[in-house]
Parts: structure tokens; sequence; C-alpha cells
């Protein structure tokens, strides 16, 4: 679980350790850190860091003087170091080292983009957690001119770019992006996760991350954010349990799917049924029920005592849903509400629940519990602040479904798991994320899920969640990685993939065999 601090309690964190003095040594340990992700991926890519074509962007603050020492590291190391000074102004010590290994150092001119875009490697040290505002002239034409370069060059090997601490142009708090800044391959970042890296804008344009640890005690902060790994999954799944028997497992009431989307009821049952419970109730119309029993015959139809619930997809039966839904407030059971459910929430529900809205879904719940109503592009465009505000009239938590899946609590802490494959946006994959979550809140141990005010600190993140927030995280983790698992390189899914190579062997066999059939005559 990777936890993510605001910028502000990293700079708490740093403050009693430079006023004793140890400024410098954290920046060298910085620095150090840097440097050996940066020959690490230089000679992954090239064999050797000797002769390696390397841009130092370096801005006037820590940030810029992090960068000046890792490329001091490069230089003396054998590779070509140049330094592009952007803000006409460098961390004297950091410059100073530079010079001494060997570097170049050039102010910001016409030459500085062409010049970076040639680059094997560039390390931006423009602006890290010091950053405010948007970027200022001429940085912003700059960068922007660098990456027009760099895609025009078609050079079939693409610089690698590493970006130091934050990338410059990503809110490290809020993980806004402007319309200018650094793409990353990969971020390294001292001290702790800001914030800015696992949120939607801020966690694509950072690429992989490495963490430096500089001896920061972060104890005393708050995370606002908690970043699932698929290697959580071994940690926080309710796995079965010896002495378990199907009642104590867990048993999920599920409704879903109708006369007009039958395939919902299938999806969901399909999904929930694979991810594991001791038993799954159904709640459908004779149709619906038919076609799941001829796929999962395990599968009960009858009513009965469950121990969570999961409503909505495919546009089911109103009373069914109301009832399940007082059922829960009335014996406190875990619920999730999705689609066809949402339109029931006018008010927080008195139980443990979460509620999974897309983008379109999230502006109507938010205009039936407030007003000042966003759009669907705002949503889109900043969808944490949204999330939360919902979470917040909704006093529950909220997980707003979309390439990057965010998970809200009342509280302005979120959960953020990782993106799934493109291949994922397609009718039905929201019915498969409530199968798989419903399972997860009825076989949840003890039936102990609960909404925690906040998040986890590490020291908590020991044994398998009972947050439903997090639950959440791990049922958007496993989904994802259930897609990449089904999907080619090619970004096709893996059946769709097959039946398009089918279609070429099947033309290239035609052709082979037309020639094979002229020869033989
Ligand atoms: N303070 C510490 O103990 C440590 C800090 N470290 C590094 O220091 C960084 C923070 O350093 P600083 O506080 O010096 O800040 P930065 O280096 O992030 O940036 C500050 C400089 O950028 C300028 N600036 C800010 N916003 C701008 C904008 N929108 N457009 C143009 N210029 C802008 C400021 O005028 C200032 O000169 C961290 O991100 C990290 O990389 C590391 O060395 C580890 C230790
Ligand atoms: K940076």
């Amino acid at each position: 679980m990777r936890l993510g601090y605001p910028a502000a309690a990293i700079r708490a964190a740093e403050a009693p350790l430079l006023d004793a003095g140890r400024g410098p040594v954290l920046m060298r340990t910085a620095a150090a850190g840097l440097a050996a992700v940066c020959r690490r991926d230089l000679i992954e890519a090239r064999g050797c860091v000797t002769g390696a074509r390397v841009v130092v962007l370096a801005g006037a603050g820590n940030n810029g003087g992090d960068a000046l020492f890792a490329g001091a590291d490069l230089s003396r190391r054998g590779a070509r170091v140049t330094v592009v000074d952007v803000l006409g102004r460098l961390h004297p010590e950091g410059a100073a080292a530079l010079r001494a290994a060997g570097g170049d150092i050039e102010p910001l001119g016409a030459e500085s983009a062409p010049l970076t875009a040639r680059a094997e490697l560039v390390i931006d040290g423009i602006l890290g957690t010091g950053a405010s505002g948007s970027l200022r002239a001429p940085l912003d034409t700059f960068i922007a001119d660098w990456q027009a370069a760099a895609s025009g060059t078609g050079s079939a090997r693409r610089q690698r770019v590493i970006a130091v601490d934050v990338p410059t142009g990503v809110d490290a708090t809020t993980g806004a992006v402007g319309a200018v800044h650094v793409r990353a391959d990969r971020t390294v970042t001292f001290g702790g996760h800001k914030a800015g890296l696992l949120l939607p804008g801020g966690a694509d344009a950072a690429g992989e991350l490495a963490l430096v640890d500089i001896g920061l005690d972060l104890a005393p902060f708050r995370p606002t954010v908690e970043a699932p790994e698929p290697a959580d999954l071994a940690v926080g799944w309710p796995f079965p349990q010896p002495d378990m028997h199907k009642y104590t497992r867990g048993v999920l009431g599920l409704v879903a799917g109708s006369h007009r989307y039958p395939g919902a009821g299938l999806l969901t049952t399909a999904a929930a049924v694979s991810t594991g419970l001791g038993m799954l109730r159904l709640l459908a119309p004779d149709e619906v029920t038919a076609a799941v029993l001829d796929r999962c015959p395990e599968v009960v139809t009858e009513p009965g005592r469950v121990q969570a619930w999961a409503v909505g997809p495919g546009a089911p039966d109103t009373l069914l849903m109301r009832r399940a839904i007082i059922e829960a407030e009335n014996r406190s059971l875990p619920l999730v509400i999705d689609a066809g459910g949402l339109g029931l929430l006018t008010r927080p529900l008195e139980t443990t629940c979460i509620v999974t809205p897309h983008a379109g879904e999230l502006v109507d719940l938010l205009g039936r519990l407030t007003t000042g109503v966003p759009t669907r592009a705002e949503v889109e465009a900043d969808p944490v602040t949204h999330a939360v505000r919902a979470a917040q009239a909704f006093e529950g938590v909220i997980a707003l479904k979309g390439r990057r899946t965010i998970v809200a609590r009342p509280d302005g802490s979120v959960v953020a798991p990782p993106p799934g494959p493109a291949a994922l946006a397609t009718a039905g994959s929201g019915d498969v994320l409530t199968g798989i979550l419903g399972a997860l809140l009825a076989t949840t141990a003890e039936h102990r899920v609960a909404e925690r005010s906040g998040p986890y600190d590490q020291a908590d993140w020991s044994g398998p969640a009972t947050d439903i927030a997090i639950l959440a995280g791990l049922a958007v983790t496993v989904h994802g990685l259930a897609g990449h698992r089904t999907t080619h390189a090619s970004g096709l899914p893996a059946a769709v993939e097959d039946i398009v190579l089918g279609l070429k062997a099947g033309s290239a066999g035609a052709g082979t065999g037309q020639n094979d059939g002229r020869r033989g005559e």
C-alpha cells in the first residue's frame, strides 16, 4: 500500500531536520538515490553509463540542487552531462559540484529544446514541492517545444525522462496537471509519496514511482491517499479459512438483472461466484435466474439470510432493491449500490455502504443530494474533488468509476487503485466490479466491514482489510488485473484479438492454399 501525503506534510516533516542543519545531508541522500535510479535505467537501456547523453533541467531551488548533484554523479561516471539553467538561477553548491565533475551548464535559449530532445536521458529538476501557481513563461514554452521536438525526432529509441520528486507542472498535493507539464517515465520521490503522484493526472505524468528514504518521520502526519498495489491483495484479501462453512464464509444477496437487461444479472453473478464466497442468493425475474443457473448452478434463487447486499446492475425491480436496502439498514449489513440502485439514493443510509457511479451517474447523484451540480466534463476533469463532495453529501463511501477509479471517504481521504487496461471500458465491466465487491463484502471475516473515518497508517496495514473503502480499492485492483490478464499487447481484449489474429491467419492461409492448389494442378 502506497501512502500519499500532501506536500505541506512532507515539508513539515523535513523542517526539524533542516533546523538541525541537516539540509545538505538530506540533499546528498536524495541525489544519491536519484543517481542510482538514473544509472540503472541507463545500463538497462544502453548497457553502460559512459558516453550517455544526459540533459539535466535545473530550476532555482532544492529540486534543481538534487538534479545537479545527481548529474555530477553521472558525469563522474563518464556520461556527457549538460545542464539547462531553466530559471536563470541555480543551487550554488549543486552547480559547483556539477562543474567540478566535468559537466556543462547552459542558459535557457533557442537551442535548449532541440538539445533536450536529443538526449538519451532527461532529468527534470525544474520544480518540486516548492512550485506555486501555473508554469510561468518562458518555462511553459520551453517544455512544450522540447516535447514537440522529442516527438518529432521519430527516433526508435525514445528518450527516457526521470522526474525529480514530482514532474514539473504537476501539483504535488492534488495531482492537478497544467496544459503543459513534464511527462516522465519514472519519478524518484523523496521521504514519502506526494499525494499528487498517486492521483489522476499526476499519476499518469509521473510514470513508475521510486521512493528514496531520506529519514523523514511521517508518523505524526496523516496520509490523504492510499494506493493499493497488486501485492496488497496477499495481505488484505479475505481468504477462506479452514474452519469456515458456507454460511460463515459469507452469503451475498444480489438484486441484479431484469427482462430488459438479463445479461447484467449473469455478469454480476459470475463475477461474484468467481471471486469466491460461501453462497450467492440472486433475486431476479425467472428468465434471469434461468440463464444464471445454466452457467452457475451453485447459485440459490430463494430469499434467505445474507451477510451483505449488492443491488442495482441491469435495472432490477425497484421493490426488490428497496427491500434489500431496508434489510441492510435494519440488520447493519454492508451494501454496494450500483447502476439502477443509484436512483433510490436520496438520503444518507443507516449502514456501511458503498456507491459505485460513473461520472454521469455521479452528476445525477449530486443533483439529488446537493445544490450546485457539476457537469459530467467537470467531474471527469477533477474526479477527486467531486467524488469527495459526493461522499460528504452522502455521508458514505463513493467509488467514482473511470480509467482511474477513485474511492472517496467523507473525511476527504481517498483510495486510488491502479488503472486497468483501456479494454475494460466496455458494457458489463461495471457489473463485474459490483460482483467482485459484493463477494468481498460478504466474505470479509466475521462481517466486520465498517467505514473508517480516515486512512490507514502503515502499522494498521497488516491483516485482511475490513474498511469498505480499502475493500473497494482491492476489488478495483483485482478487476484491473483480470483485465490485464485477458488483454493482448495490442490493447484489444484477448477474445477479440484472437478473432482478428484468426482472420489474419485465415487470409494468409487461404493465399497459400491457392498457390499450393495451382502448383498441384
Ligand atoms: N527541503 C529538504 O529538506 C529537501 C528538499 N529536497 C528537494 O527540494 C524540493 C523543494 O525545494 P524548494 O523548496 O527549493 O522548491 P523547488 O525547487 O520546488 O522550487 C522553488 C523555486 O521555483 C520557483 N518557482 C516556483 N513556482 C514556479 C512557477 N510556477 N514557475 C516558475 N518558477 C517557479 C521559485 O521561485 C523557486 O525559485 C523538493 O521537491 C525536493 O526535490 C530534497 O533535496 C530533499 C531534502
Ligand atoms: K521536478
